[in-house]
């Protein structure tokens, strides 16, 4: 069964002048038992938002405008024996709690969401191994999470477990002892995995795991990751800017641009069957998944502010390919593989199938060797189409 069901989420900022700040728009995917599914895209198009958004953790002025997350999980209070929700609350309808047994997270209240978080769903937040407190023992920062999530478990257990966590993620047990000041970046940011695995979650949020590092520790950190996801079992929904990152980790991923999923599937499918401009580009743009003699060509231009945006397709104002059809509304999800097949463009009624928002979904051989030409990422070609 699915863990995670992200149906048609929509996030929005209130702004001072009165309008709101479209941060994720309609978006939807799914991350399966023990898979590692990606978000990528430039900074700014909704991947942190999306994330927060998930276990509330949302800015002051951010909310759901609209949308589900249901998550396979339920609350203390609602669950039987075998850690399901009791029939009488499936039955009644003023729960958020599907027929499956899976909850819409939601439509959790502040208090609720607390008995989510850190037991079914940690997340690490951008920058986190900067938040280690510096006066305590990383160890203790360890026990402490367990002890506030799992009352009942004795301070001596909590320890050997947080010894057993660091030693788990490549740091050695009597570490524990030590300050934040004494680990390096790649220690801290293993120390912070670590503790987001205190309570044992069956979802690992990691925003931007490997930022701030340099090449060889940023390898090492999605190693570690990659080993925790074998030993625990545990589904990573992993964030990145860098498309190579979701290269070397993921199972399936989602591309963002302007608050929308541009391009959705299996790893293989994006980055061997590239379906969508966006994507093109982005790929373009990095180093480790360009061929070897391509040289590096950036998207002109910048993401769009997402307040109040106009209709039509989010990335068109950069696309190379933009039509006229791009300037009415966004395109929907489209199957690739029905395009392929017979130039059908069929909205796609799967969210694991290879989708992309693109209405030239049809005309994918042309558009992938045009996007391969440097002249054709051009801000004048752009500018003349
Ligand atoms: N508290 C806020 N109030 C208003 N707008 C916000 C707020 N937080 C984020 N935004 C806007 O929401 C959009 C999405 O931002 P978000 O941080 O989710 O993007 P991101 O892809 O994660 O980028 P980054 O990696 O830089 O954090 C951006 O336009 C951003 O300016």
């Amino acid at each position: 069964m699915t863990l995670l069901e992200v149906n048609d989420l929509s996030i929005r900022y209130a702004v001072e002048d009165g309008s709101s700040v479209h941060a994720a728009d309609g978006v939807s995917f799914s991350v399966e038992p023990g898979e590692t599914y990606g978000l990528v895209g430039e900074s700014g198009c909704g991947k942190t938002t999306l994330a927060k958004s998930l276990v509330h953790l949302l800015d002051s002025n951010g909310y759901i405008e609209s949308g589900e997350v249901w998550l396979d999980a339920t609350l203390p209070a609602w669950e039987d024996g075998n850690g399901d929700p009791r029939p009488e609350i499936i039955e009644d309808e003023s729960y958020p709690v599907r027929a499956d047994g899976m909850t819409n997270l939601a439509a959790l209240s502040t208090e609720q969401i607390r008995d989510v978080r850190w037991r079914d769903v940690a997340l690490i937040p951008q920058s986190a191994m900067n938040a280690l407190n510096p006066v305590y023992r990383v160890g203790d920062q360890i026990v402490e999470a367990i002890l506030r999530h799992e009352p009942n478990t004795s301070k001596r257990e909590a320890d050997g477990r947080a010894r057993d966590l660091l030693e788990r993620v490549g740091i050695e047990p009597e570490r524990a002892d030590d300050y934040a000041h004494q680990f390096s970046g790649g220690m801290k940011q293993r120390a912070v995995i670590a503790m987001a695995m205190a309570c044992n979650p069956d979802l690992l949020i990691a925003d931007e795991p490997t930022t701030a590092l340099d090449v060889i520790i940023q390898d090492r950190i999605l190693e570690e990751l990659e080993k925790l996801q074998e030993e625990f079992g545990v589904s990573i929904l992993v964030i990145s800017h860098d498309i190579s990152v979701m290269a070397e980790i993921c199972d399936r991923m989602a591309v963002m641009y302007g608050g929308k999923v541009m391009e959705s599937g299996p790893k293989e499918d994006i980055f061997d069957d590239t379906a969508n401009p966006y994507t093109l580009g982005l790929k373009n743009s990095f180093p480790t998944i360009t061929e070897a003699q391509q040289s590096l060509v950036s998207i002109p231009g910048t993401p769009p502010t997402l307040r109040d945006p106009e209709e039509g397709c989010r990335f068109r104002e950069r696309c190379p390919f933009v039509v006229e059809e791009c300037h009415a509304t966004h395109p929907p999800m489209y199957d690739v593989e029905a395009a392929a097949a017979d130039g059908r463009r069929l909205e796609a009624g799967d969210q694991r199938a290879h989708r992309s928002a693109c209405y030239r979904v049809d005309e994918l051989e042309s558009i992938r060797t045009d996007a391969t030409q440097e002249e054709t990422w051009t801000a004048q070609e752009i500018e003349n189409r």
